[in-house]
């Protein structure tokens, strides 16, 4: 409760916007190491949906940090900050019936299921890029895990930084050996099977 602030109900709701667009808007939460694979996966999804005529929306951890989250650095209290602001973000992107996709590394178990518990239930599909460390240090496409392991970065998660591991997540992908598309397509079967998008057969993409 605010002091003299008051909620407005516009005529307007969730179920309306979500039937127009023909789908039940929701949360696609890719959390994992950095390398990974989780902004990779999240923009196949995307555009996977895009050519489905689905609608949906990106944010990814590095871009929302040049923006909305300018002003939190890598500590402990600025990630779980980062994370509380992008779970009310997403809160008011499925409010207008979006597909929301988020790419974050997200290592706390507490802040991921709080951005789960503002949401209505059924509404947050984490999806964990479970793809191993030894993995993500050979990928390196940032150069951030040669630099940590140098000792210039530090707090960097799945070295000196905590990643605790999603207890039950609705997915699990390892993105080790398999394309992007391909990854993409069992998130996309996800949806389906969930009838929380029209099954429209497949989309070929060049990827
Ligand atoms: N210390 C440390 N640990 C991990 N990652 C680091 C660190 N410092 C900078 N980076 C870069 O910042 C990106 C993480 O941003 P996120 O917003 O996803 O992080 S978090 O969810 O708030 O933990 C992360 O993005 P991804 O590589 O895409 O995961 C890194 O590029
Ligand atoms: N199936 C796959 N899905 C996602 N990324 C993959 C896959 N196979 C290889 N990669 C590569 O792994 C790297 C993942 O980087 P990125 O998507 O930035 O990860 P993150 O966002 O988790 O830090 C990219 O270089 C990407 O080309």
């Amino acid at each position: 409760m605010i002091p003299n602030c008051f909620r407005h109900r516009h005529a307007i709701k969730k179920v309306g916007r979500a039937e127009q667009k023909n789908q039940s808007p929701c949360v696609l939460w890719f959390t994992g190491l950095s390398g990974s694979g989780k902004s990779t996966l999240a923009g196949a999804v995307d555009e996977y949906l895009f050519d489905l005529g689905c609608h949906s929306y990106l944010m990814d951890g590095d871009n929302v940090r040049y923006g909305l989250n300018r002003d939190l650095a890598l500590s402990d209290e600025d990630r779980a900050e980062n994370i509380r602001r992008i779970g009310e973000v997403s809160k008011l992107f499925v409010d207008a019936g979006l597909i929301t996709l988020c790419a974050f590394i997200s290592p706390f178990a507490k802040d991921r299921n709080r951005v789960r518990s503002v949401l209505d239930s059924g509404e947050f599909i984490e999806v964990h890029v479970s793809t191993p460390l030894e993995e993500c240090k050979q990928r390196d496409p940032k150069g951030l895990y040669k630099k940590a392991l140098k000792g210039d970065i530090h707090n960097f998660t799945g070295l000196d930084g905590v990643y605790e591991v999603p207890v039950r997540p609705e997915i699990t992908i390892d993105t080790t050996g398999s394309t992007p598309f391909e990854c993409a397509e069992v998130i996309v079967e996800y949806l389906r099977n969930k009838r929380m998008i029209p099954d429209m057969g497949n989309v070929s993409m060049g990827m």
